[in-house]
């Protein structure tokens, strides 16, 4: 069942981007500022206008030059206040985004990977991909545009009022239909656009689910089923696309209505006033310009709103993201000088259930003393995977305490944590970029030789150095496509680099051929020599060489000993041992 990551309120959003603003207090008052003047100058042109078409009537046409003139000073000067005022509104919306985008980050890569899994990646990848994506367009154009039209209407305004405040007064009939029509609108699009969203990234994750489980679906013949569930989706987020048009034609039918209510009422004033001598038809030109001039900042800001209400709900659900609580093994909040004093791993009474109710590990306690190899073998959902990521820190037990030389695992700041557990699975990620720079990912300030150095370690050295340039030739995603095996070295290779006290290898010799399975079997060795190492082990010539071995089953330790003395106590071991070796050994 999938729980969707949480959704920040609007006040909490505020707070947020508040906050990342105040960093950039000086550009954004700057911007702000030159908004400002330019939206004064561009008052200048409805008066000028106006005298233009008071001089014209009276025949006076000798100034109308230097109106002219005037008028396109004017322009000039507008227009370059406000190309500045909008790139420096842009420059300070995308700073905030990328301090919102690198928290967003940062918190998402220490969210218990349980919420994650419960969230669905789906959730998470549309948050990162399409909110961000409406966050960075908004910032771009509506957030300026918008902040431009808001500066234009409030100066018009002015402008009327100071010609005579009667316009001023007749312009302000349209204001209770745009208000309450801007109202109406919020209180729905708001929730709307949420929903939209919510809808939208269900469907993603339904797409997910189904495409990406394709053989599994087809296997169990569970095609139709899921036919329907993204139909369902499908139909959900289409319905709800809809609705939000709908909403649009209605929103600005009802600003059509109030614009020409505000017009009509200027011109009749306007003509009232002229007729009783109270105001020159150039004044009432004048009048009548500021108001067809507001239509379009008006009509704008309202249809930015629009904009700005959808990337609202996107903001909300990037701020989400930062609000739910981190795992106590990568966020700072239990950073304490707390270190290990040595290798030995204990583990008292652990249990943990992926769905709620249905414990796999049933009250395990382990111990593997400092320096020293356990193996943990048995049959297919055992427990082992899941002990050693918990072991590993990866995973926090539902009960039960795990401890590293004495120091509690979960109160371990994340630079110690690195530097006393680390686990590899058969799941590596070879990071895009230069060989080098993934091996750095585990020491950041390696020098070559170093690197070199622990290739070697793992076996790697041979087809490095026939790689086009070595430690510097491009690998991961569009580069050079490494194999099962040659990733598995690289992450042993990272393990070298980081020299953890306590090692955990999740069946990372269990991928490759048999002439690749010894030779990772080596590299694991020459890990694991020297420090603590947990090994799930499928290949029990690995369980023959450890200290310990737990055999596991139903999350239960069955059999533990060295795997002389299992296989003469001639249990469970005995028999899994004996069936392994009599597949290997030629009939
Ligand atoms: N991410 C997960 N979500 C739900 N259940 C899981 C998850 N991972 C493991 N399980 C379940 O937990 C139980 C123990 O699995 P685990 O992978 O730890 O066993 P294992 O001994 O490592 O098995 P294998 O050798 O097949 O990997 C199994 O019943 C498995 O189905």
């Amino acid at each position: 069942m999938t729980t969707t990551l949480p959704v920040s309120s609007p006040r909490r959003s505020r707070q947020a981007v508040l906050r990342h603003l105040r960093v950039h207090r000086a550009p954004a008052l700057l911007g702000v500022g030159s908004l400002v003047a330019s939206a004064a100058v561009s008052l200048v042109t409805a008066p000028l206008l106006g005298d233009i078409v008071d001089l014209a009537a009276r025949g006076d046409t000798g100034p109308i030059t230097r109106r002219a003139l005037a008028l396109a000073g004017a322009a000039l000067v507008q227009a370059l206040l406000a190309w500045i005022g909008l790139a420096a509104v842009a420059r300070v919306g995308e700073q905030v985004l990328a301090g919102l985008r690198e928290a967003f980050v940062e918190h998402a890569l220490g969210l218990p990977l349980e919420r994650i899994e419960r969230g669905g990646s789906g959730d998470l990848i549309s948050r990162v991909t399409e909110d961000v994506a409406m966050v960075s367009e908004a910032v771009r154009t509506a957030v300026p545009q918008f902040v431009q039209a808001a500066l234009v209407i409030a100066l018009t305004a002015v402008g009327l009022a100071v010609l005579d405040w009667r316009f001023l007064l007749a312009a302000l009939v349209a204001v209770p239909v745009q208000v309450w029509t801007s109202r109406w609108y919020m209180r729905r699009s708001g929730p709307m656009y949420a929903r939209t969203r919510t809808a939208g990234a269900a469907e993603q994750q339904q797409w997910l689910e189904s495409l990406g489980g394709a053989p599994t679906v087809r296997a169990f013949g569970l095609a139709d089923e899921h036919v329907e569930l993204v139909r369902h989706r499908v139909d959900d987020s289409l319905n709800r696309t809809v609705g939000v048009v709908r909403l649009h034609m209605s929103f600005f039918s009802r600003l059509n209505l109030a614009e020409a209510m505000g017009l009509s009422t200027v011109l009749v004033t306007g003509f009232v006033l002229v007729r009783e001598d109270l105001a020159s038809v150039g004044t009432a030109s004048a009048a009548a310009l500021y108001f067809v001039n507001l239509f379009g900042p008006i009509n704008r800001m309202l249809f930015l709103l629009d904009t700005l209400q959808s990337a609202t709900a996107s903001l909300a659900r990037i701020v989400g993201v930062t609000e739910v609580p981190t795992d106590g093994t990568t966020s700072a909040v239990h950073a304490s000088d707390v270190r290990p004093r040595d290798g030995e791993v204990v583990a008292n009474g652990l249990r943990h259930a992926y769905v709620e109710g249905h414990d796999v590990l049933h009250g395990l306690d382990v111990t593997v003393p400092a320096g020293s190899t356990v193996a943990l073998v048995g049959g297919s959902g055992g427990g082992k995977s899941t002990l050693a990521a918990l072991l590993a820190g990866v995973r926090r037990p539902d009960h039960g305490r795990i401890s590293i030389g004495g120091a509690d695992l979960s109160g371990l700041d994340p630079a110690t944590m690195r530097a006393s557990v680390v686990l590899v699975t058969q799941e590596v990620h070879v990071f895009a970029g230069t060989l080098a720079a993934d091996l750095r990912l585990a020491a950041p300030d390696a020098d070559e030789q170093r690197l070199m150095d622990a290739l070697t370690d793992v076996g790697a050295d041979t087809w490095v150095g026939a790689l086009p340039d070595g430690l510097e030739t491009v690998v991961g995603e569009g580069g050079h496509e490494l194999g099962p095996q040659q990733a598995q070295q690289l992450a042993l290779a990272r393990v070298l680099l980081t020299d953890p006290l306590v090692a955990i290898l999740d069946e990372a010799t269990a991928e490759a051929g048999s002439a690749g399975s010894r030779a990772l079997e080596t590299a694991a060795e020459r890990v694991l020599a020297g420090r603590t190492g947990v090994l799930v082990a499928h290949r029990f010539s690995q369980a023959v060489l450890a200290d310990l071995v737990l055999v596991m089953d139903g999350g239960r330790v069955v059999e533990q000993g060295r795997h002389d003395e299992l296989v003469a106590a001639g249990g469970r071991y005995a028999g899994l041992w004996a069936a392994w070796s009599a597949g290997r050994t030629p009939a």
